[in-house]
C-alpha cells in the first residue's frame, strides 16, 4: 500500500517544475534561491530538494515530505526551509501550495522597513488579488520577520503570527525574500505576482517622495 497517490504526487510535482520555469524567468528566483510545494494530501506535500536550480527543475528535483518534514520514499534532502512550508498546511487545511521567492524588490523592501514594522498595502486596486481582500480600502498586512539560519524558531514564529492573522496571505523575511501561498499553484502564483507588483509601487512612491 502506497504512502500516497502517485498520480497526484505527478501533478504536484508538475505545478512545481512548472512554477519554477516562471519564477526564474521573471527573475524572482536566482541562483538556486527559493523553494516551492505542492499538497498531495492532507499529510504529505511535493517539495524542491534543497539546492536545485528553480528554473531547469525535472521530476527528480522534487520530492515528498510528510508534514514533520521527514522524508517519503526519498533519500534526498528536502529544502532547508521545509518547515516554513509545513507550518502553513498544518495551519491552513485548504492551502494547496506555498512559493518563497528571493526578488531584488522584496529584497530591498524588507531591508530598508524599520525594525519591528511591517510592510502595510492600502489604497491599491490590486489588493483585491488577494481572496477577503475586496475593496483596495483593505489593509494588506505583510509582516516581516528578522533572517535567521534557525528555521524552527522561524517556523514557530510565523506560525503564531498568521494563527492570530489568518487572512493576510504572505509575509517577508528581511534580507532574504517573499512567501506567500494559496489554494492552488495558479492562485498561489498570482499572489507573487500580485506581491511582486505592490513592492515596485511601493519602491516607485519612496523615490518619488523627498
Ligand atoms: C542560494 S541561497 C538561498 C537559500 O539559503 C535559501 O534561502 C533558499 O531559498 C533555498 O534553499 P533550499 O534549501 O534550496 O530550499
Ligand atoms: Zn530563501
Amino acid at each position: 500500500m502506497p504512502l500516497f497517490d502517485i498520480t497526484r504526487y505527478a501533478q504536484a510535482a508538475e505545478s512545481i517544475i512548472d512554477a519554477g520555469r516562471f519564477l526564474y524567468g521573471r527573475g524572482w528566483s536566482p541562483a538556486t534561491s527559493s523553494n516551492y510545494s505542492a499538497r498531495i494530501d492532507a499529510g504529505h506535500i511535493a517539495i524542491t530538494v534543497s539546492g536545485r536550480h528553480k528554473g531547469e527543475l525535472g521530476a527528480g528535483d522534487v520530492m515528498v515530505v510528510d508534514l514533520s518534514g521527514q522524508a517519503v520514499q526519498s533519500q534526498c534532502r528536502s529544502s532547508a526551509e521545509t518547515r516554513l512550508h509545513t507550518v502553513l498546511y498544518e495551519l491552513f487545511p485548504d492551502v494547496g501550495a506555498v512559493l518563497h521567492t528571493h526578488s531584488v524588490n522584496a529584497t530591498v523592501l524588507s531591508r530598508i522597513l524599520p525594525p519591528q514594522q511591517s510592510l502595510q498595502l492600502q489604497g491599491y486596486e490590486l489588493q483585491k488579488a488577494f481572496p477577503g481582500h475586496d475593496t483596495h480600502e483593505d489593509t494588506l498586512v505583510v509582516p516581516v520577520f528578522d533572517n535567521t539560519q534557525d528555521i524552527p524558531q522561524l517556523a514557530e514564529q510565523t506560525k503564531q503570527w498568521f494563527r492570530d492573522h489568518p487572512d493576510q496571505p504572505g509575509y517577508l523575511i528581511r534580507g532574504h525574500g517573499l512567501y506567500t501561498w494559496g489554494r492552488t499553484m495558479a492562485d498561489c502564483l498570482r499572489h507573487v505576482e500580485a506581491f511582486e507588483f505592490l513592492f515596485e509601487c511601493e519602491l516607485a512612491t519612496m523615490r518619488l517622495r523627498p
